[in-house]
């Protein structure tokens, strides 16, 4: 018996080699869409796994002499890409944006997102509104035909969030709030997360701007006509769909 059979014995060895798969496409497309970049460009940094694989590329490329300077959507994002000496400006600095990457949990044909399950929500949806070009980057798993198996991530202010609850449990989305190692999750602007169940809906236009008209949402994670190109890893091989 090999040592990966003795860890990964009947079923816990066919997840580790989903996981293995997964991971092999979400570092396909990372890789696919950082030939979008060139030097001078001004590139924001989206946050995640597959982000994450997109960030370590571009930093051995800036070791080889790549000239960019990044715009992190996150803190988690901005340590790792100091660590890897990317030259990175605040999303206040940026004069402009002419290229996003950025991952996501769900994607439909229509090209639209269900982001946020890192919580990053806000940052990234500010980066991608701001960009010539948004590339989102997925493995396989994340393309529906329908937006909502994934739960939707809103970003609420502390103070609001009870209320919103309130709201939204009428709404029949049964919010829950996002707890992090027993307490509540909190974002980069120190907002909370709620994540709703949206299975049900079939306007999801309409349900985006329902949320937004309630005091205290700062912002939900469909990121609705905001994506230009999507590279998804499919095994193998690369899928690349354009708007
Ligand atoms: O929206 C996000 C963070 O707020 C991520 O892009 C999304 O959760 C996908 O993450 P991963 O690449 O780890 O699957």
């Amino acid at each position: 018996m090999s040592a990966l059979e003795r860890e990964y014995p009947a079923n816990k060895k066919f997840k580790y080699q989903l996981m293995t798969t997964i991971d092999h496409e979400k570092k396909r497309a990372a890789l696919e869409a950082v030939k979008y970049v060139r030097s001078g460009m001004t590139v924001g940094l989206g946050t995640g796994s597959t982000a994450n694989l997109m960030i370590k590329e571009l930093g051995r490329q800036v070791a080889n002499g790549l000239n960019i300077i990044g715009v992190p959507s996150s803190e988690h994002t901005r340590k790792l890409a100091l660590e890897l000496h990317i030259p990175l400006i605040s999303l206040a600095e940026a004069a402009r944006i002419d290229l996003t990457i950025d991952g996501t949990d769900e994607f439909d044909p229509y090209l639209q997102l269900i982001k946020g399950g890192g919580g990053a929500l806000l940052h990234e949806k500010i980066l991608a509104y701001n960009s010539d070009l948004v590339i989102i980057i997925a493995d396989s798993q994340k393309q529906v035909k329908r937006l909502g198996s994934f739960k939707l991530p809103i970003e609420t202010i502390p103070l609001a969030t009870q209320k919103i609850i309130q709201s939204l449990t009428q709404m029949q989305l049964q919010p829950t709030l996002r707890v992090k190692e027993g307490q509540n999750f909190i974002t980069d602007e120190g907002n909370y997360i709620l994540d709703l169940n949206i299975k049900h809906i079939t306007n999801i236009p309409s349900l985006n701007n329902r949320l937004k008209e309630i005091p205290g949402i700062v912002e939900t994670g469909l990121f609705l006509d905001l994506a230009d190109i999507i590279i998804v890893g499919k095994g193998e091989s690369i899928r690349t769909y354009k708007k």
